[in-house]
């Protein structure tokens, strides 16, 4: 181990040591075979009536920066100084892409993004699919496979689609890769995302911010791009 990680408390394992989660014995175990895991479409699969996505008529052209939401939103907003500053752009169809530079306050492991910090670049790209559909929705489910660690100083490329829609439910998938657009896959995501009123954040959002964000005019123009098909 180099003798710098040893002085700040770092520790090579071995190995991860298994124990048992409980004294108490497995019923199933003595009287039968284990119950089968369930089989059939999970809450991220599109149900068979969905229909497929429609881009909004007024939705931004491909290519065409998408800017931030809201500025101090973690994920893509201007006044976090320690936010990711994803940059989206629309893409063809119902699809977006952007890209996240990976700083040294976005770290888990030394040199390494945060799982967590890259489950956000992959809903912040997720999120920015509302731009094209021109609704407001929030995540509901979010399912990630992290495939490639990620080092600071990567630029991380981001595309997303919406692969269905059924009633207010959103399903939608995205992929950051290292280096480019045709670079290696490092992160991947499925998705649901469910549709609400603008009154979610109204009724839900510490009053401070959701009066300071009402009373921009800027703010109050963005919620109106995403505001339901007028
Ligand atoms: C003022 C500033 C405005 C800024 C605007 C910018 C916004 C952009 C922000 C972007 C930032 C980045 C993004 C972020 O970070 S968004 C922030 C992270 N997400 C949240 O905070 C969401 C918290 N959750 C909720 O508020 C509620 O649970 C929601 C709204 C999601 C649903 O509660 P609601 O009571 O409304 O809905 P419902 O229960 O009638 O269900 C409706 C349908 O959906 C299905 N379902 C529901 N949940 C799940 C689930 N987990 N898995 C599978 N399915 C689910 C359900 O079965 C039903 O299906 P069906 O019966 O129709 O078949």
């Amino acid at each position: 181990m180099e003798p710098s990680l040893a002085r700040c408390g770092w520790r090579a394992t071995a190995r991860v040591r298994s124990a048992p989660v409980s004294n108490v014995p497995n019923p199933g175990a003595a009287s039968g075979p284990a119950p089968s895991p369930p089989s059939g479409p999970g809450p991220l699969t599109p149900p068979a009536d969905a229909a497929a996505p429609v881009r909004h008529p007024d939705a931004p052209a491909p290519g065409e920066p998408l800017g931030p939401h809201y500025e101090h939103c973690f994920g893509c907003g201007e006044a976090q100084p320690h936010g990711l500053r994803l940059r989206a752009r629309a893409g063809e169809g119902v699809s977006i892409t952007a890209e996240f530079t990976v700083g040294p306050d976005h770290q888990g492991a030394p040199g390494l993004a945060h799982g967590g910090v890259l489950a956000t670049a992959l809903d912040e790209t997720l999120g920015s699919l509302n731009w094209l559909l021109r609704v407001v929705a929030v995540t509901g489910r979010l399912q990630t496979e992290f495939v490639r660690p990620v080092p600071v100083g990567t630029v991380l490329h981001l595309d997303a689609r919406v692969t269905a829609v059924h009633r207010r439910k959103i399903y939608c998938t995205a992929t950051g890769r290292l280096g480019g657009p045709e670079g290696p896959v490092a992160v991947r995501a499925d998705a649901l995302f469910v549709e609400v009123k603008v009154d979610h954040f109204i009724d839900n959002g510490r009053q401070e911010e959701i009066r300071a964000a009402m009373a921009d005019p800027d703010q109050f123009r963005r919620v109106r791009a995403f505001e339901v098909n007028p």
